[in-house]
This record gives C-alpha cells, structure tokens and sequence, in this order.
C-alpha cells in the first residue's frame, strides 16, 4: 500500500481573542492515512470538525500539536510546522482541494479560473484552456458562461467551475469540501465518475459528503471524527 498521507494525534482548539479568549476544542486525537488509488471519507455529525481537519492538511489551519506527514517529491513533509513557502510548494504539486464555495475573481472568465492551476505548474494556456474546456463540457456548464466571470453564476454553476479547477491537475493528493452539496442528480453522477478516474490514476482522496448516496458511491473507508474525540480507533 502507497500511503501518501498520515495524520498522527492532531489537535486544534480555537480560541476567540475577540470574546475574552474563549476556547473551542474542535479536534483532538486525530490520526488516519490516505493511501494512493483509494477514497476516504470524513464521517460524524455537523460542526465535529471536519472541514476543520481538511483546511489543517491544506495548511489553511494551523494545528495546536500533533503531524501531518505527506509524501511530496519523495520527501515527508509536516504540513502542520512547513514554512508557508514550502505550504505553498505542496498546494501547488502534491495537495489539490476543492473548498465548497468558488472564490471568484472580479474579471477572470470562468475558464481561466478553472485552468490557472494548470498554469502556474507551467503547461501552456491553450492546453491548460482547453482541459479546463473539457471538463466544463463534462460537468455540463453551458458554453456561453464559460467567457464570463463566475462571480454572478448559480450556487450550482460556480461549484462545477470550482469542481474543474480542483480536478484539472493530477494532484496526488486531492481534499474534497462538499464538492456536491449544490448539484443536480445528473451532474453529482460526473462527479462520482471524475472521483473513480482519479482513484484508477492513483490519486489519493479525501473528502466530506453528506449525500449517503454520493458517499456509498465513492467511499472506500469512513473515517468517524466523532470516534477520535471519544478517544477510539476511528478508521
Ligand atoms: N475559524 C474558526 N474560528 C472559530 N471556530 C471555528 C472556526 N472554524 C470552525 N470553527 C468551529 O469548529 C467547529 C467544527 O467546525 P467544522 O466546520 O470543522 O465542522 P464540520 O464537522 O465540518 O461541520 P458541518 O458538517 O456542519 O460542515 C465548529 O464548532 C465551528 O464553529
């Protein structure tokens, strides 16, 4: 088994500066690996920390204590203490995510959007334009959008640009917010089809998904975060 990613005993706990340093413990004793060519999926009730682990392994959070060791150009790396430029170094290359919600860009058409991953490893615009092209033809955006900025699209529309642009790149590692809470029936199927493409190239996924049917359709394992707090094994 390829592991390419292993979080040991990561802890966070929010502190409210702003409210007389209130502590929120979100995660404590959090420890699984992904393994390349498999999906696994954060499971557990609303607000038990997962979104708040996938930003600690994208670097978005920091972690209080504990590792997150991942594979990145045959080096393991601690996300959780990098320096913010290797931080970058790693989205760039070896971690690709797809938030929930698109940050758009005022003025940046929706294809350039989508393909700017592509362009900042260094492959040519027309390429990177036209896999971004292919991917929208996939996911079903309507062609006149694809000129436009996304700011203005549907709840919908801009989740599918965003699902383009995290799946453009051959990421080996690739972090999943709800990446189909605002799609169709026909459109989270394309989804579940790009997420098996990607484990059949060897991807290792992690993801969140509150469909049950999206979930039995992609998980290989569930990873219950309720279980770490509780202190058991939860993988
Ligand atoms: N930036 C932040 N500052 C303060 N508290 C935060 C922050 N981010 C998350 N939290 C808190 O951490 C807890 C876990 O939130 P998180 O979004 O990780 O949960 P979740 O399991 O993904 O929930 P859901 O399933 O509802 O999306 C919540 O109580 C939330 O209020």
């Amino acid at each position: 088994m390829n592991t390419l990613l292993v979080a040991s005993d990561v802890q966070k706990t929010f502190i409210m500066h702003m409210r007389g340093g209130v502590e929120l413990p979100v995660v404590a004793n959090v420890s699984f690996s992904l393994t390349a060519g498999s999906c696994a999926v954060l499971g557990g009730p609303s607000g038990v920390g997962k979104s708040s682990i996938l930003k600690m392994l994208y670097g978005n959070y920091g972690t209080d204590s504990g590792q997150i060791l991942v594979s990145h150009h045959g080096r393991h790396i601690d996300v959780a203490s990098a320096d913010p430029r290797l931080v970058l170094e790693i989205r760039r290359d070896t971690i690709g995510y797809v938030s929930q919600f698109l940050r758009a860009v005022p003025r940046v058409s929706a294809l350039d959007v989508a393909a700017e991953p592509l362009l900042i490893r260094g492959v040519e615009r027309e390429v990177a334009r036209q896999r971004a092209a292919d991917l929208f033809a996939e996911l079903n955006l309507p062609e006149k959008l694809w000129s436009l900025p996304p700011a203005t699209f549907s709840g919908g529309e801009q989740q599918r640009v965003n699902i383009a642009r995290g799946f453009i790149t051959d990421h080996p590692i690739l972090l999943l917010d709800e990446p189909t809470a605002s799609l169709d029936a026909a459109n989270r199927e394309v989804v579940i089809d790009l997420i098996a493409r990607k484990k059949a190239d060897g991807a290792a996924l992690l993801g969140i998904f509150h469909d049950q049917d999206v979930r039995n359709a992609v998980a290989d394992h569930i990873i219950d975060v309720a279980a770490f707090a509780a202190g058991k094994s939860a993988a």
